[in-house]
């Protein structure tokens, strides 16, 4: 069999920053071909080349066997990103033909969009609905459809930059069934991602990258595993002893008590403790985001009572949340985390602007000490922190994102889905911060699907479902089989 794609020593800097170096890189056809590597090793960047969104330095590219055309390129490569490109105000079929809309006369046929639309659907095995609103998909949806885009452009390589690291595990197996499905139809698909447990259940062959070049390739066998993996992204070990630390835990700093919000969440009690960190974690609908929204006032109105530090509190906005000392990391990154059109250093200094401007003058001093305390603390690979936070990549700057919150010095700090798209070897580093910050009094709520991560760092865990507290674990307690239970509608004992 002849590959469909074939790389061979590719390179690709920007400006000083020599990114790729004589990287070779081969696809098989039909196969899902894993693509891995830390963050800022050069993944994305290797993909934009063959997607034709950015020129090679030097090196050669073969596609199906021909020299790399890039007229033709784009009908054969899709690039699907981390952050989707769908217009919520528009339905599903009319964000997959657009650009491309079909007509009859001057005007648009959208019988007929509607009707290639269900076309693929059904080829899919999917349960979507041509005419729904993006804009009301869950996250899973949204991701098939851009999937269903590219599979429409009939491209036969698809590239999926991290499709499932927004997604629940039940969303997961309904992406990974439609990613199934595509392969028996004969697209060979690359899949870059940092959750290695998924990558022995799809991937048939991977890469791995380190520092701009491939250090491994091959076939994902029965024996191959995680840890082998990761030794290979970090060049070494990865400690597997557990971050958790017991340590002091202080007086009660937020009470929650029966907050409800209709067809969000209902009836909730929880309680955190100063130098506590709490995990809440369910499935799809679980409510867990909603709640802690409009706990820091980004999702009101809703009934009953939030308490700092035993005082009764009406947050109206997160501004009032900071001022309460709660910092909220959002869990949607592009949507919610980062603003694209200001540096890095801009981003990370936004929270804490007032505590470093002095006489109406911006300590520049302060400004550098602070960033780069973050940028060693959180190990952000950045060339120069003037440049645009879009400029770094995915990883670094959910990093950047991490030091905005906790440079604003808060006393409790709610993450939700915190380590999304960051490294093996990076996400050891954050837990090891957190827990330092924890003993240091720091409170956190960690909102999180995974178990290693509530496993690594909390105290208690609110296991939520269909927008109810369902159970509350002790850490003694914690075990994956029966989170999942409970997270489905189960119970256990106890
Ligand atoms: N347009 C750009 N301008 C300047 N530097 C860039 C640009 N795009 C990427 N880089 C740099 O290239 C390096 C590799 O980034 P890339 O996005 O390819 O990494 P990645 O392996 O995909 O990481 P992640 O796992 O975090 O997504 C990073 O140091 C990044 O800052």
């Amino acid at each position: 069999m002849n590959p469909v794609a074939e790389m061979k020593s590719i390179t690709k800097s920007f400006g000083n920053n020599h990114v790729l170096k004589e990287v070779d890189f081969t696809l098989m056809p039909g196969s899902i071909h894993a693509l891995l590597g830390e963050n800022g090793t050069g993944k994305t960047t290797l993909m934009n080349i063959l997607g034709n969104i950015i020129p090679k330095d030097s090196g050669s590219i073969e596609l199906f066997g021909e020299v790399y055309d890039e007229k033709e390129v784009k009908n054969q490569v899709a690039f699907i990103h981390q952050e989707l490109s769908l217009i919520n105000d528009l339905t599903v079929f009319e964000n997959l033909f657009l650009g491309r809309e079909l007509k009859k006369g001057v005007f648009l046929d959208k019988k007929a969009m509607r009707e290639e639309t269900e076309k693929y659907i059904q080829m899919l095995d999917v349960d979507l609905n041509a005419n729904q609103l993006v804009g009301t998909l869950n996250p899973a949806l949204k991701q098939i459809t851009e999937i269903l885009r590219a599979v429409m452009q009939e491209a036969k390589i698809i590239i999926m930059d991290e499709p499932t690291s927004s997604l629940t595990d039940v969303e997961i197996n309904h992406v990974f069934n439609v990613i199934r499905n595509l392969k028996e139809s004969g697209v060979s698909i690359i899949f870059i991602s940092h959750k290695l447990n998924e990558v022995l259940t799809i991937c048939d062959s991977y890469t791995i990258m380190r520092d701009g070049h491939v250090v491994a390739t091959g076939e994902v066998t029965d024996d191959l595993t995680e840890a082998h993996l990761s030794s290979h992204m970090v060049g070494k070990d990865l400690s597997t002893d557990i971050i958790y630390k017991e340590r002091p835990i202080g007086e009660m700093i937020l009470e929650l008590e029966d907050l409800t919000k209709e067809r969000q969440f209902k009836n909730v009690d929880m309680t955190l403790k100063k130098g506590e960190i709490i995990g809440v974690t369910g499935l799809l609908g679980d409510g867990r985001s909603e709640l802690f929204m409009s706990v820091v006032g980004a999702n009101s109105p809703f009934k009953g009572t939030v308490k700092v530090n035993g005082q009764a509190v009406k947050i109206k906005n997160t501004t009032q949340a900071m001022k309460n000392n709660i910092t909220y990391v959002p869990k949607n990154r592009k949507e919610n985390g980062i603003i694209s059109d200001l540096s890095i250093k801009e981003n990370m200094i936004l929270p804490i602007m007032n505590s470093l401007d002095q006489y109406g003058i911006l300590n520049s001093k302060a400004i550098q000490e602070h960033n780069q305390r973050y940028i060693n603390e959180l190990f952000i690979k950045v060339s120069d922190t003037k440049n645009l936070i879009t400029s770094l990549s995915g990883g670094n700057q959910q990093k950047v994102v991490l030091a905005k919150a906790l440079g604003s010095q808060p006393e409790i700090v709610i993450l939700d889905n915190p380590t999304q798209g960051v490294d093996v070897g990076a996400k050891l580093e954050i837990y090891s911060l957190i827990m330092k910050l924890a003993a240091e009094g720091i409170s956190f709520i960690i909102l999180s699907s995974e178990y290693p991560e509530l496993y690594n760092l909390c105290d208690r865990v609110y296991v939520m479902f269909h927008g109810e507290v369902k159970h509350e674990f002790r850490r003694e307690d914690l075990n994956e089989e029966d989170i999942m239970l409970i997270a489905t509608g189960g119970s256990v004992h106890g």
